[in-house]
């Protein structure tokens, strides 16, 4: 087992291979596709751009009132003028708070008889304001590069005065998936068939990030057939292969691989599933192809591509942390003792404790579709026990 790579390590040397995309300037509209920021986003405005109200009410004059109405100030319309002592004005959430206002009294606290408005809760002073940049000033800096545009972060940007943003661009990427049994999704099988579901989990696994992905295959165990696809895969700055990756005689990948001209960077990584990863590099005309190798069966395609094929596609559309994320969670159940190598089990999760999720064999997809999480059990761990603290991957991706 000496020539494995830890996990960790075949990240890093993979995510040091990641090849970096060019930033394209992106509407700030959702795409439905994850984008991150290809630089640091400095506010053109501040915001608020004056003191506002934040609720419905009454801008009331410094004192305990009564106060005299004598005028209005709507979002979008702001009350022209200075208030004296003893007036006030009638406003509404988002409104210009006027100047000799310093509070603002809720309208459900006020009596209002004719023009004179009484408190019947008196509000401190600076209540219900919300003070000119007290989010953000123009020249803040309000998001870092590397940041990935979601919801909330569109929001910020667009507040912040921008209607489109530098995000790098997604890389190209080739799926192939290949062996001799294999019959594309959907179509009838012999008896010695299966249908090809790498190709269509992978493509899935890539679209938040790629959108369509060059799905080549499923191409048969044969060396002409693996050599016409790879020519297929010349302009894609990452070719991802399932199947064929291990040691049997007719795991023709490796061969065809180097007879396109890769250059095998490592092989193999202790992990269960998907021991036999491999990494390749490949000079084009254009420039380098990154090539990862993921074992055939299928949980630990999936696996392997949550741990190392989707972090290289983050890493190199700039993710500022481009890994996937763990916590800890306890064991809802018992869990064996584990061999040489890092042992990675689908489960079920309920927020606190994670349960295997069935069949933890490596092409069980009933079990993997089921799962939320993977348990990440460290090599030669000792056996749990129900309610120790174990350390989860939830599915976030997958
Ligand atoms: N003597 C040894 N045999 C095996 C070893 C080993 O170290 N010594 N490693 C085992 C491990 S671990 C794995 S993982 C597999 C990986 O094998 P390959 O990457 O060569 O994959 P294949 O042999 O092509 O296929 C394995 C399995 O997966 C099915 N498969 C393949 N591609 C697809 C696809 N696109 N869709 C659905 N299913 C697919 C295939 O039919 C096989 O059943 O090797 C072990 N063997
Ligand atoms: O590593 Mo294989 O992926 O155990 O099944």
């Amino acid at each position: 087992m000496s020539e494995l790579l830890g996990l960790e390590e075949a990240q890093s040397r993979l995510l040091a291979l990641a090849p970096i995309t060019r930033s394209i300037n992106q509407d700030i509209k959702p795409s439905g596709l994850t984008r991150y920021l290809a630089r640091d986003i400095t506010a053109s405005r501040t915001q608020p751009p004056a003191d506002l109200s934040a609720m419905d009410g009454y801008a009331v004059t410094p004192g305990a009132g009564p106060w005299r109405l004598v005028g209005e100030s709507r979002a979008g319309a702001p009350f022209d003028g200075t208030l004296d002592p003893g007036q006030c004005v009638r406003i509404s959430t988002g409104a210009h708070v006027p100047q000799g206002s310093d509070r603002v009294l809720l309208q459900e606290d006020a009596l209002v008889s004719g023009s004179a408005i009484t408190a019947t809760d008196l509000p401190p002073p600076g209540k219900h304001i919300r003070k000119a940049g007290f989010d953000f000033h123009a020249g803040d800096r309000v998001l870092a590069k590397g940041t990935a545009l979601s919801p909330a972060t569109l929001a910020l940007a667009a507040s912040a005065g921008h209607g489109a943003l530098p995000c790098f661009d997604a890389p190209s990427v080739a799926v192939l998936d290949s062996g001799d049994e294999l019959v594309p999704a959907g179509e009838p099988c012999g008896p010695h068939q299966i249908p090809a579901s790498n190709g269509v989990m992978l493509g899935a696994m890539l679209y938040p990030y790629v959108g369509r992905v060059t799905a080549l295959g499923p191409v048969p165990d044969d060396r002409d057939a693996l050599a016409a696809a790879l020519k297929r895969a010349e302009d894609s700055q990452i070719l991802i292969t399932s199947g064929g990756a291990s040691v049997g005689d007719h795991d023709l990948i490796q061969q065809a691989l180097k007879d396109w001209g890769a250059d095998i960077a490592f092989w193999k990584v202790a992990i269960k599933p998907g021991k036999p990863l491999m990494v390749a590099t490949r000079e084009a005309a254009w420039g380098r192809q990154v090539i990862l190798g993921l074992p055939g069966n299928p949980v630990s395609s999936f696996v392997t591509a949550f741990l190392f094929a989707l972090p290289l596609v983050r890493a190199s559309m700039g993710d500022a942390s481009p890994l996937p994320r763990s916590q800890m969670m306890t064991a809802g159940e018992a869990l064996p003792a584990v061999g040489r190598r890092r042992e990675f089990l689908r489960a079920i999760s309920d927020g606190q404790s994670v349960r295997l999720a069935g069949s933890q064999d490596s092409s069980a997809l009933t079990a993997l579709a089921g799962a939320d999480c993977l348990i990440d059990r460290p090599a030669n761990a000792p056996a749990v026990a129900q309610g120790e603290a174990v350390r989860v991957f939830p599915l976030r991706n997958g």
